[in-house]
């Protein structure tokens, strides 16, 4: 079988990310005209993402994605290029009209993770972001077309690389969206 391409910040082993990292820029893909996107600080809870909604490099098949405050994001080149992908997605994912990447993904309707944005931390030459943590939404592969009978074979590669895959996001994630919800209802 050919080797698995889960996404150029995993395939080769992890680089750990550094502790007192003070952030980089994010660039789309155009070869001129960047839409550039500066983030303060480091991500927390980066991961891969398999799903069919997040931005993924050529041949990945999955995503890494990662948050922030929204407060340290801030569009500072070529916004005009920016439009929001999906409307009714939880996730708002501003991408580039020209190149397609996501720029960054904000939540503005009553969740958990609002006030957090997700960005991609492969569009930034800057060396220091935290590393992959787990691999989310892996089953959601199959459903773009990955062989159903391989899925253990990437599950087998993520855990080789130090990564725990899950289905879903991780239970602390999942803990996390569970008592939100549970506080909404009344139930907590
Ligand atoms: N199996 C679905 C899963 C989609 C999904 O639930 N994605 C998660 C992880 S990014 C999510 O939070 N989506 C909210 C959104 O896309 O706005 C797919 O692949 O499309
Ligand atoms: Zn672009
Ligand atoms: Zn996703």
């Amino acid at each position: 079988m050919a080797p698995l391409t889960l996404h150029p910040l995993v395939d080769n082993g992890l680089t750990k990310g550094s502790d007192n990292f003070s952030g980089g820029k994010l660039h789309c893909h155009c070869p001129s005209n960047k839409v550039e996107v500066t983030i303060t600080g480091n991500v927390l809870h980066n991961h891969a993402c398999g799903c069919s909604q997040c931005w993924k490099p050529a041949g990945s098949l999955f995503s890494v994605i990662g948050v922030v405050p929204i407060n340290n994001v801030k569009v500072t080149a070529n916004e005009d290029k920016l439009a929001i992908l999906d409307k009714s997605a939880t996730i708002l994912r501003y991408a580039c009209k020209d190149c397609g990447v996501h720029m960054f993904g904000r939540i503005e309707k009553d969740h958990a993770f609002k006030g957090l944005d997700f960005i991609h931390v492969e569009l930034s030459d800057e060396k220091g972001w935290q590393e992959p943590q787990f691999a989310a939404f892996v089953s959601s592969i199959i459903e773009q077309g990955f062989d159903p009978t391989k899925i253990d074979d990437v599950r087998y590669k993520f855990k080789s690389i130090g990564l725990e895959p899950y289905d879903v996001l991780s239970p602390p994630l999942m803990d996390a969206l569970s008592t939100f919800t549970g506080k909404k209802l009344g139930k907590l």
